[in-house]
């Protein structure tokens, strides 16, 4: 089902929270209805034909325990067992989120949320049909544009292709030229232009992204070139575009292949005569910018078909890197699970710091569709999820090649919730109460579950 058929039903004592949530949600489902009194759940999951409901962990009388959270999650899927409900929880809250996923909830999001990565996770999870998902939407996620350095992050390069594509980076680095970064999604794209920019000699100015595939046709040209006030109704005031915004530093577009032919067009006189003029203005001014481009659509076959033109093409790519998928470079899957073992050890404070051989190949042989931001969140999950010092092939949710269609994140919820309970189950000698409650679950809950997977 897609995202703008769903009727999605909000639950939270906040009513703040209420009114964000569907702003911004009432832009892409059909129907968006919020409720602040959980009481009322009942008779609304009985009646509302809900395809996806979102439920706050804690109520204000019983602030931190999330049981409340836990008791109308039981009731939604008493009422209706096929039920897709996300917890909205606090950061703090990782454990009890993953309880309620075992619990049977979809998925969870932390709050606050971004915004982007509320949608993907609703995305998902009302898009990806039976596919359960456990995605973390961090209340801080990656630096998704706008200006700064170095946020800290390093970049793994164990594989020798990796190794020559940073090398040229680093020596491009330091020229003026423009470059165009090729790959497929997920691959660092982003990253490698951040790394281009820090390695310059504008580091210290600023770095803008802009995300040409998220801007509307009739945005482009305000948000890159600014207006004036009075440019049209709701410009309030003179407003700078993204390419003043990066003066005198990088400005980074990205999905440069989603552009249509008439703002190619656009942007090339823009390239061309390195000055960009506001919306309403007659007043050109000049540039001082470096231009980095990224796409992973097959950029030459588009000059081919005439969708992309090439004059532009020679504009941007005076110097081309291609970043290779992760299935391609071996060494550094085993590299990059490593470093967010750690990374993600320390962050969520679990014990576990050491990848078993035997899961170090299972990740070999994987084709990673999601490359490095799939693996990143397989060990995420996995990091949060595991009991054990030592990550095994099990707790490594992967999707096994040739299988059902890869989700956007290419693991399976549901074998994870039935490895859970088989686990819980030998682990108590197949005593139903003692392995509800290591699960977090109720009995009923539990009873529901092991039907469902034929245990
Ligand atoms: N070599 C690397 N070492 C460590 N982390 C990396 C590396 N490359 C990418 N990452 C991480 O992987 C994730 C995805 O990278 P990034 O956003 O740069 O990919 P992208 O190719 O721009 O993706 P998209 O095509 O979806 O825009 C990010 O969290 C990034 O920090």
């Amino acid at each position: 089902m897609q995202l703008s058929e769903a009727k999605i039903l909000i639950i939270d004592d906040d009513v703040d929270v209420l009114s964000a949530a569907k702003l911004l949600l009432k832009r892409h489902a059909k129907t968006v209805d919020i409720e602040k009194n959980p009481q009322k759940l009942p008779f609304l999951v009985t009646n509302g034909d809900y395809n996806l409901i979102l439920l706050d962990m804690n109520f204000t009388r019983d602030v931190n325990s999330g049981r409340e959270g836990f008791h109308w999650l039981d009731r939604i899927l008493d009422i209706k067992p096929a039920s897709k409900v996300i917890m909205i929880t606090a950061y703090g809250d990782i454990e009890m989120a993953i309880r309620a996923i075992k619990a049977g909830a979809t998925d969870f999001v932390l709050k606050p949320w971004e915004n982007d990565k509320l949608l993907a996770t609703i995305g998902v999870a009302v898009e990806g049909g039976n596919d359960k998902i456990l995605a973390v939407a961090e209340e801080k996620s990656k630096d998704d544009g706008k200006k700064g350095k170095s946020n800290g992050e390093s970049i793994v390069a164990s594989s020798e292709s990796m190794k020559q594509v940073l090398a040229t980076a680093e020596r491009v680095a330091a020229t003026d030229a423009n470059v165009l970064i090729l790959g497929e999604n997920g691959t660092g794209k982003t990253q490698l232009a951040k790394h281009i920019h820090q390695h310059s000699k504008r580091a210290d100015k600023p770095f803008v992204v802009v995300d040409l595939g998220a801007l509307s046709e009739s945005l482009f040209e305000s948000e890159l070139f600014g207006h004036v006030k009075g440019a049209f109704t709701d410009a309030k005031e003179d407003r700078a575009g993204r390419f003043e915004e990066a003066k005198g530093g990088t400005i980074f577009l990205d999905e440069i292949g989603n552009l249509s032919l008439s703002l190619q067009a656009k942007l090339l006189t823009v390239i061309q005569e390195r000055r960009v003029t506001r919306v309403g203005s007659n007043k050109p001014i000049a540039l001082d910018v470096r231009l980095l481009c990224a796409t992973n659509m097959n950029i030459e076959k588009m000059v081919t078909e005439k969708t992309f033109r090439q004059d532009l093409l020679y504009r941007i790519n005076t110097i081309e890197l291609d970043l290779p998928p992760l299935r391609e470079r071996p060494e550094d899957i085993s590299a990059l699970a490593e470093y967010y073992l750690k990374q993600y050890g320390k962050k969520y404070n679990r014990p576990v710091n050491d990848i078993s051989s035997a899961l170090i190949k299972k990740m070999q042989q994987y084709n990673w569709p999601g490359n490095i931001r799939e693996l990143q969140h397989a060990i995420e999950r996995a990091v949060i999820l595991s009991q054990e010092k030592t990550l095994q092939p099990d707790d490594l949710f992967l999707k096994s090649s040739g299988g059902t269609p890869t989700t956007a994140t290419g693991f399976d919820l549901e074998d994870m919730e039935k490895t859970l309970i088989v686990k819980a189950m030998k682990r108590f000698n197949g005593n139903i109460t003692d392995a509800a409650r290591e699960l977090g679950l109720s009995r009923a809950a539990l009873y529901r579950r092991m039907e469902k997977y034929g245990l």
